[in-house]
């Protein structure tokens, strides 16, 4: 006997625009409790085509998204399940769709600013102290006004808002 529960079956896809509305709204209670970064929602909408969607029976279960920050690197972003899902292997499914996009891209390091520290490093991602790109490459990203580049280069405006993350990478091989 074993108190695992029998898969229940779920699906991931690419978002669509129609998405955008159900993500917005998942979004919202971790964006109060400090644990995702909050996205008005023209923001999701120009971002659809990086967001992958979990569904069951039609309606959203998760999501993830895949964004290029550099030549060789990405970042996961705005990834989350919903309660009555988590523990699932729905994280993990989304996760290793989000890889596989960024390699047929041609990244090799993905990035990730979380709380969650044993579900990255389960999926490979080790903790990182410092900057983790030449200086050359720091002064290009810094002209970004994205908030999540200023997240990654550690900037003091954005301190507030990271407190407590870990900063974690992964080497795609
Ligand atoms: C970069 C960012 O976006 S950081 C923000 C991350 N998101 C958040 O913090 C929001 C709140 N948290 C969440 O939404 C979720 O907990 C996530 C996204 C972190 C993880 O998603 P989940 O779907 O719960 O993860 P998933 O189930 O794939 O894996 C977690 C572990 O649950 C366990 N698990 C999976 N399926 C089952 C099951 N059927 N029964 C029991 N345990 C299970 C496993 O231990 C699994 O780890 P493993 O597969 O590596 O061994």
């Amino acid at each position: 006997m074993t108190d695992r529960q029998a898969p229940r079956p779920f699906s991931v896809r690419p978002a669509r625009s129609d998405d955008m509305v159900g993500i917005h709204a998942m979004l919202e209670p971790y964006v109060q409790r400090g644990i995702l970064l909050g996205k008005d929602i023209v923001v999701l909408y120009e971002a659809t085509q990086q967001f992958l969607v979990a569904e069951a029976d039609g309606e959203l279960i998760g999501c993830g998204a895949l964004h290029v920050m550099w030549e060789d690197l990405g970042e996961v972003r705005t990834l989350l399940v919903s309660d009555d899902w988590v523990r699932h292997g729905v994280g993990r499914a989304i996760v290793e769709q989000l890889e596989a996009n960024a390699r047929a891209l041609g990244l090799t390091r993905l990035f990730c600013l979380t709380f969650e520290v044993d579900f990255f490093t389960r999926r490979g991602f080790e903790p990182i102290g410092e900057q983790v790109v030449d200086p050359d490459v720091y002064s290009q990203l810094v002209r970004s006004p994205d908030a999540g580049i200023h997240e990654f280069l550690d900037l003091a405006h954005v301190k507030p808002n990271t407190l407590g993350n870990t900063r974690m990478l992964k080497r795609l091989v």
